[in-house]
C-alpha cells in the first residue's frame, strides 16, 4: 500500500484514477491545484505524487522544485498529453522520476507506480545517513542553486562548483551525486589542495610497486576507486601542471596509466571539481590549462556567499543551534535580541563552515535557554562595529568619534572590561576613559 498524493483538475478524471488505484490497494489524497499540493505536502507523508502537468494555478514543475527544495524526495510521476511529451522529459531532468501519457492506460499506470516505488525504496536509505544534517535554504538565490543542480544532475556533464571558503562546495557536489544515475557507484572527494606536488599523480592514478622510492606495494589511484560513479576534486586549482596534462587525457580518452605502468586501465568516472577563486586568473597566469578548464567547465555552479543568501542566514542559524543542542546535550531555544544582532550583521568572511563553528560554541556557553552576546567571540563584535563606521563620509568629526569609539570598544573587549586595564592599552588617564565611555554611551 502506497499513500499517493493525486494532483488532477479534472475531477471526474481524478475519481476515476481514485477508484482504480484504491482497488489496487493505494490510499489517495486528491487536490486540484498546486498551491494545495504544497500545503499538504509540507505538513504529510506521501510516498508518491502523481500530478498533471498542466493546473488551473501553473505547471507541475513548481511541485517537483518545491519539494526538492524542501529536501523531499518522494517520488514524483508527471501526467501529460502526448504534445507535452518534450517537456515531460524536462521534468525527468528536474527530478520527476518518470512520465505517463494521457489517455492513461491502467496497466502501465500500475507498472509505472511500481517502479518508482521501487526506486524511491533503494534511495530512502542514502537520504536518512547523508541529508539529515543539511538544509537547502528558501531564498530566491538557493531556488536558482538547487534548480540549476536538478537539472544538470541527471547529466554525465563535468561540472565546476565555484564559490568562497566554507560555502558548501562539498555538500552540493554530493547532492550532484546524489540525485545522479550514478548515485548507486562511489563518490570519491579528494582535496587537491592538501596533496603534496609528488603525491598528487600517484594518489589520483595509482602506481606500481617501484615506480618511485618508497612505492612499496602496487596501489591503485582515486580514478579507479570511484569507477562508475563520482569523482570530485576539491582546490582544483593547486595541481601541478604535470597532473593537469594527466587528468585531461584522463578525461579525454577514458583511460589511466598508473605510475611506473605500462598497462592502461579504461575508466567511466564523472568529474566534479571546486574551486575557492577565479581559475581564469590562474589561466591568464599561465598556472592552470586552458584546454583542462574548459573540458571541466561544461557547467559552472556559483555557490552563493552567506552574507548574500538573505533569509537563510536565520534558517542556517536556527538549523545549526538544533544540530549543536543535539550534539552538545543543550536545550538552546532562543538568542537575545543583541546577540542575534551580532549574528546577522556580521559578513560571515567563513561562510556555512565559520556559522557552525561560532553557534557551536554559542550553543557550548550557553547552560541555559537563552543564549547571550558573551557567548559570541570578540572578535565577531569588534568586526561588526567596524562595519558600521561610516567609510566615505565627510564629515571628518563624525569619522574620527566612530573611529575612537570602535577602537575604545576593541580595547574593552581585549582587556576583558578591566578599565584600568584598557585605560593603559590606549595610553589615556582613567578619568578620560570613563567620560568617553559615557559620551559614546559604551556600557
Ligand atoms: N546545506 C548545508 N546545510 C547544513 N550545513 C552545511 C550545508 N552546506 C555546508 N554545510 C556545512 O558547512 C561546512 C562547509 O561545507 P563544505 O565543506 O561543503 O564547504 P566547501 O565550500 O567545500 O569548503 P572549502 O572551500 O573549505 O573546501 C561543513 O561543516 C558542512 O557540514
Amino acid at each position: 500500500m502506497a499513500r499517493i498524493l493525486i494532483l488532477e483538475d479534472d475531477t471526474t478524471f481524478a475519481q476515476l484514477l481514485e477508484g482504480f488505484l484504491t482497488k489496487n490497494g493505494h490510499e489517495i489524497t486528491l487536490v486540484t491545484h498546486i498551491k494545495q499540493s504544497f500545503k499538504l505536502i509540507e505538513n504529510q507523508e506521501f510516498d508518491l505524487l502523481l500530478i498533471d502537468y498542466r493546473l488551473p494555478d501553473g505547471i507541475g514543475f513548481e511541485l517537483i522544485t518545491h519539494t526538492r527544495n524542501l529536501g523531499i524526495f518522494t517520488p514524483i510521476i508527471i501526467m501529460t498529453s502526448f504534445n507535452d511529451v518534450r517537456t515531460a522529459v524536462k521534468s525527468m531532468q528536474m527530478g520527476a522520476f518518470d512520465y505517463i501519457t494521457k489517455p492513461v492506460n491502467p496497466d502501465e499506470l500500475l507498472m509505472v507506480i511500481k517502479n518508482s516505488l521501487a526506486k524511491k525504496d533503494s534511495q530512502d536509505i542514502k537520504a536518512e545517513d547523508t541529508d539529515s544534517d543539511f538544509i537547502k535554504g528558501k531564498s530566491a538565490i538557493a531556488d536558482r542553486l538547487y534548480e540549476h543542480i536538478a537539472l544538470v544532475a541527471p547529466t554525465d556533464m563535468s561540472v565546476i562548483i565555484q564559490g568562497e571558503s566554507g560555502t558548501g562546495k562539498e555538500f552540493a557536489a554530493r547532492t550532484l551525486h546524489q540525485q545522479s544515475k550514478r548515485s548507486g557507484k562511489p563518490f570519491v572527494a579528494i582535496d587537491c589542495g592538501a596533496l603534496s606536488k609528488d603525491l598528487a599523480a600517484s594518489e589520483l592514478f595509482g602506481h606500481v610497486k617501484g615506480a618511485f622510492t618508497g612505492a612499496l606495494n602496487d596501489k591503485k589511484g582515486q580514478f579507479e576507486a570511484a569507477n562508475g560513479g563520482t569523482l570530485f576534486l576539491d582546490e582544483v586549482g593547486n595541481l601541478s601542471y604535470e597532473v593537469q596534462i594527466k587528468l585531461l587525457r584522463a578525461l579525454q580518452e577514458r583511460v589511466i596509466q598508473p605510475l611506473g605502468s605500462t598497462k592502461q586501465i579504461a575508466v567511466d568516472v564523472r568529474i566534479i571539481t571546486a574551486t575557492n577563486d577565479d581559475l581564469l586568473n590562474s589561466i591568464s597566469e599561465g598556472e592552470f590549462r586552458e584546454d583542462l578548464y574548459h573540458r571541466l567547465n561544461e557547467f559552472k555552479i556559483q555557490l552563493p556567499a552567506l552574507r548574500d543568501r538573505g533569509r537563510d542566514l536565520e534558517l542556517f542559524i536556527n538549523h545549526f543551534i538544533g544540530l549543536s543542542n543535539r550534539d552538545l546535550n543543550r536545550n538552546v531555544k532562543s538568542i537575545s535580541p543583541e546577540a542575534k544582532a551580532v549574528l546577522l550583521n556580521y559578513d560571515w568572511p567563513g561562510n556555512l563552515r565559520e556559522l557552525s563553528n561560532v553557534i557551536k560554541r554559542m550553543v557550548l556557553l550557553t547552560p541555559g535557554d537563552v543564549a547571550q552576546l558573551s557567548a559570541l567571540p570578540d572578535e565577531m563584535m569588534i568586526s561588526v562595529n567596524q562595519q558600521t563606521l561610516p567609510g566615505s563620509s565627510s564629515d571628518l568629526k563624525a569619522v574620527n568619534e566612530q573611529n575612537e569609539k570602535a577602537i575604545i570598544s576593541e580595547t574593552l573587549i581585549k582587556a576583558k572590561y578591566n578599565k584600568s586595564k584598557a585605560a593603559k592599552m590606549l595610553n589615556i588617564d582613567r578619568k578620560t576613559l570613563y567620560a568617553k565611555m559615557e559620551r559614546y554611551g559604551i556600557e
